[in-house]
């Protein structure tokens, strides 16, 4: 599909022409209508000429730009407005003509994101195969079906939904549908079970494939095969899938069924984890602050063989040095309420990037196994790799993306770069009015903490709803302990909480209301305020420290001041932050300016951002690095390919 010239004014007018035609017709009308134009492009798919064989995007027939989209989108936009009530704003009719032209939309965050993917996703499942709408987490799959459902039943397209507790059946049931709506890691490990269902199921004789058709049997049902070919998919939070996360493995693990060194293997991850207690910092081992990998030292890596050498009974599955590193890796890096959480006699690993906590997933190569004998709960069998995929190279599986977020400007080069897609900035539908007042910065933790109970305090006085944003579970705990203490009514959402999620979310812009939140109410959530939360000056957000990529920070402080509403937010900064650790001189100017005057203005804005830059910089190389390895490998299996024709 070649991108589309940017017409908006022109776009949104024709879209609006025919939404108002649109208006004045029962909803069975847009029904058929809608059937018309889906024959209409299966026809045009049917007599496109075959698929080109190109690595990424568009390889396969897309439809094209025409007066059909204009009016696709006109009886999404009706459709939207007789079961939402809501008439799209121009605004996200231009970013809905750019989403369904193949390419990046930034919208600013609150501007309504969720509504405008219905009009690309009507677009493309009118083709007949498959659309994904990918989410960044199961609350959001589930918030953005529900939000648009009702308008893709009153237009007769099928939708579903798919989270990881589902079973095949109800999975294949919501991949059937025109439209699936999913966290987008959901979609990667239903890929990943395909391939595996694939390589062992037997080949098929020649003509059973056609056979099976005769008899009108799937050959996705005779496989039984979870999901469909990858065809379209909108990922919401586009950055953060396509750069933050990309490469983050997916990674489908099975339970280990012949377990290599018997009951011997769990003694050695307890001796691991005794000696590690034994070795000494600098002297035994050496923590690196870039990566935060161990290196022994030669007296450490001696004692750790003097120590294995006493203990001849054990047997290994891998070299003794791996258990030793897992086990101080367990105890010096990984920290409980911030990497992981001890819930129900076993060890749940938290995503850093979205807040939420996975039961499910576990650390490869006996690490799992070395914190859970450092937490001294049940230690599980390892479990083997089954099939991996770093979430870079499954989206490029499918045969055309697009996406929207808050925040891609930042990242333009690089969705270029990696993924061949062009940025394109909305403008707000309202004049933006968030308030940043200016941050403050303390020498150390304690000191921070005690301000930002102060200032709670002082705000709630005041009845304005507050959302405070922390990095960690630890973090939110101790602040709500400091509120509990001094009697400030609270919610804390941090994924070990027991109030829902949505309820909390709902009353997160009452007047009065206090919200302590991990990065659970980083992207996506959206607080909605009372008319006398308006007047008291909309959300304020604190942020009790930044992150290490500012499109994180942003996303938090867009939490206020949403589609033209009041709202306010304020860095708290210590010298003690985690972002500070690998320049100690900023930390160390920081500590020494505010010893004793913790108010007093300093300004160390210019010195985060371009630490943030230099970080992010960092992170673009590992990733540029992934994808270079990526295109090799591809390459590699083009010509075994070739080879073997
Ligand atoms: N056309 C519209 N008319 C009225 N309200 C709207 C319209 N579009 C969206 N909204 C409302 O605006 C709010 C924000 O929408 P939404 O959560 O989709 O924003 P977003 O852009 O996805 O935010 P984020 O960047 O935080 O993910 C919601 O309450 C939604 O109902």
């Amino acid at each position: 599909m070649k991108p589309l010239p940017i017409t908006p004014d022109r776009t949104v007018a024709a879209v609006r022409d025919q939404q108002q035609r649109f208006m004045r017709w029962p909803d069975a009308l847009l029904q058929s209508r809608t059937e018309q134009l889906r024959t209409k492009i299966k026809s045009e798919q049917r007599h496109a000429p075959p698929p080109a064989n190109s690595r990424f995007w568009q390889r396969w027939w897309q439809p094209t730009a025409s007066d059909a989209m204009i009016e696709a989108h006109g009886l999404m936009a009706e459709a939207v407005r007789r079961t939402t009530g809501k008439l799209f704003y121009d605004v996200q009719l231009q970013a809905g003509w750019i989403l369904s032209s193949g390419s990046i939309a930034e919208m600013q965050t609150g501007e309504g994101k969720t509504l405008t993917t219905g009009l690309p996703v009507f677009w493309q499942a009118l083709a007949g195969r498959g659309c994904h709408v990918s989410t960044v987490n199961e609350y959001l799959a589930r918030r953005d079906f529900e939000t648009l459902q009702p308008s893709f039943d009153l237009l007769g397209l099928t939708v579903g939904h798919i989270d990881s507790k589902m079973g095949v059946a109800e999975k294949q049931q919501a991949y059937r549908c025109d439209i699936t709506y999913g966290p987008g890691y959901e979609f990667g490990f239903d890929f990943l079970r395909d391939q595996i269902a694939l390589r062992s199921a037997p080949r098929r004789k020649l003509g059973m494939e056609y056979l099976a058709h005769l008899r009108g049997e799937s050959v996705e049902q005779k496989n039984a095969l979870i999901g469909r070919r990858l065809a379209f998919a909108v990922i919401d939070e586009a950055d953060s899938v396509l750069i933050d996360e990309a490469t983050t493995p997916l990674i489908l693990s099975g339970q280990e069924t012949s377990p290599r060194v018997g009951g011997s293997q769990i003694e050695a991850y307890f001796a691991a984890d005794r000696i590690a207690q034994q070795l000494q910092p600098e002297e035994d081992y050496r923590v690196a602050s870039i990566d935060r990998s161990i290196e022994l030292t030669p007296t450490g890596w001696f004692r750790i063989h003097q120590h294995f050498a006493q203990s001849p009974q054990l047997r290994l599955a891998r070299a003794w040095s791996c258990y030793v590193d897992n086990a101080l890796r367990a105890r010096q890096i990984l920290c409980r309420d911030v990497d992981y959480v001890v819930r129900n006699g076993s060890v749940e690993i938290v995503d850093q990037n979205t807040g939420r906590i996975h039961p499910d997933r576990s650390w490869r190569n006996g690490l799992h196994q070395a914190v859970q004998v450092k937490e001294r709960v049940a230690v599980v069998a390892e479990q083997q790799t089954q099939a991996r995929i770093t979430r870079q190279r499954f989206i490029s599986q499918y045969d055309a993306i697009c996406g929207l977020t808050g925040t891609a400007q930042a990242a333009a080069d690089e969705l270029k770069d990696f993924y061949r897609l062009s940025v394109v900035s909305i403008p707000t539908h309202r004049p933006c009015h968030r308030i940043g007042l200016p941050s403050r910065y303390f020498s150390n933790l304690r000191s921070k903490q005690a301000s930002i109970v102060a200032e709670i305090r002082a705000r709630h006085a005041h009845g304005a709803p507050m959302l405070v944003g922390t990095r960690t579970i630890a973090e939110s705990r101790s602040i709500s302990a400091a509120l509990h203490s001094c009697g400030v009514p609270h919610r804390t959402l941090n994924g070990v909480q027991d109030e829902s999620e949505a309820d909390l979310i709902a009353l997160a812009g009452q007047p009065g209301s206090v919200t302590i939140a991990t990065n659970m109410a980083g992207r996506g959530t959206d607080i909605g305020l009372s008319d006398a939360s308006r007047r008291r000056g909309g959300l304020h957000v604190i942020a009790t420290e930044h992150h290490p990529c500012s499109r994180v920070d942003r996303q938090l402080i867009g939490r206020g001041a949403r589609q033209g509403d009041p709202g306010s937010y304020q860095f708290f900064v210590s010298a003690e932050d985690e972002l500070f650790d690998q320049t100690p001189q900023l930390a160390e100017s920081i500590a020494a300016r505010c010893e004793g005057a913790p108010d007093a203005q300093h300004d160390f804005s210019s010195q985060i951002t371009r630490l943030q830059n230099d970080l992010e910089h960092q992170a673009y190389q590992r990733r540029a690095q992934l994808n270079r390895a990526d295109q090799w490998l591809d390459r590699v299996l083009e010509t075994v390919a070739k080879e073997a024709v």
